[in-house]
């Protein structure tokens, strides 16, 4: 199994006192596969995605990642996972403004050490991206930078990619196209997807689905 979540939990301290967001998930990811997680708002479906993304910690529970704990990895444990095993596609496109296109897509493969000019290509190309390679991100239409977001991540190989609504800022057209783009060359690259959506349509264009209620998956 590429993720297992073992009894995972999680409590916030917020002005009108602690709120369990997360009470002992538990949840498995073969590789290779996507899933929806989805939810309604404030069931904790980012919460559980930046555990898993290693930005957050749980109070309890294992996060097993190619079967490593990366709930009891300390802040450099954590970076270095960060850094080559999991890749996120988030709404905030996160594109670094002073790098064009073409040094935003290559960034995050060579700090993984994996830079691989032919899988960049061909994301890119696929991507429809060529013509824009010179530009830098504030250059680019929303659907673009999602679009470069979208190479950047899958540049760098990583085993598990994460994503938050990474359609979510644009109109419905363009969202299924780039979704579609982002699940093929998911697939191609042999990484497993998991990402949150509010909507039941595109959770339908992954593999499978789970439902996050009242702190537990239904
Ligand atoms: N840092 C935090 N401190 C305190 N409470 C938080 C924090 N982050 C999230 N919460 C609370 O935890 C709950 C789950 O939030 P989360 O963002 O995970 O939900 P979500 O399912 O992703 O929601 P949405 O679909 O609206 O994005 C909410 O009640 C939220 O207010």
């Amino acid at each position: 199994m590429l993720l297992s979540l073992r009894n995972v939990s999680k409590t916030y301290a917020t002005p009108e006192g602690k709120i369990e967001v997360l009470k002992g998930i538990d949840f498995d990811l073969p590789a290779a596969q996507s899933v929806a997680l989805t939810g309604e708002s404030g069931s904790g479906k980012s919460t559980l995605l930046h555990l898993v993304a290693g930005l957050d910690q749980p109070d309890s529970g294992q996060i097993l990642v190619a079967g490593r704990d990366i709930a009891g990895l300390g802040d450099r444990g954590r970076a270095a996972y960060r850094r080559s095993d999991v890749g996120l596609i988030f709404q905030q496109f996160n594109l670094i403004p002073s790098l064009d296109v073409a040094a935003n897509i290559s960034f995050h493969a060579r700090l993984a050490g994996r830079q691989d000019t032919t899988w960049e290509t061909q994301l890119i190309e696929t991507l429809g991206l060529t013509s824009l390679m010179r530009r830098y991100p504030e250059q680019l239409s929303g659907g673009q930078q999602q679009r470069v977001a979208i190479a950047r991540t899958l540049a760098a190989r990583p085993a598990l990619v994460l994503a938050d609504e990474p359609t979510g800022n644009l109109d419905e057209t363009t969202g299924d196209t780039v979704l579609g783009l982002m699940l093929s060359l998911t697939k191609s690259s042999g990484a497993a997807l998991l990402m949150v959506t509010h909507s039941p349509r595109l959770a339908l264009m992954l593999d499978g689905s789970v439902l996050l209620r009242s702190g537990r998956i239904a």
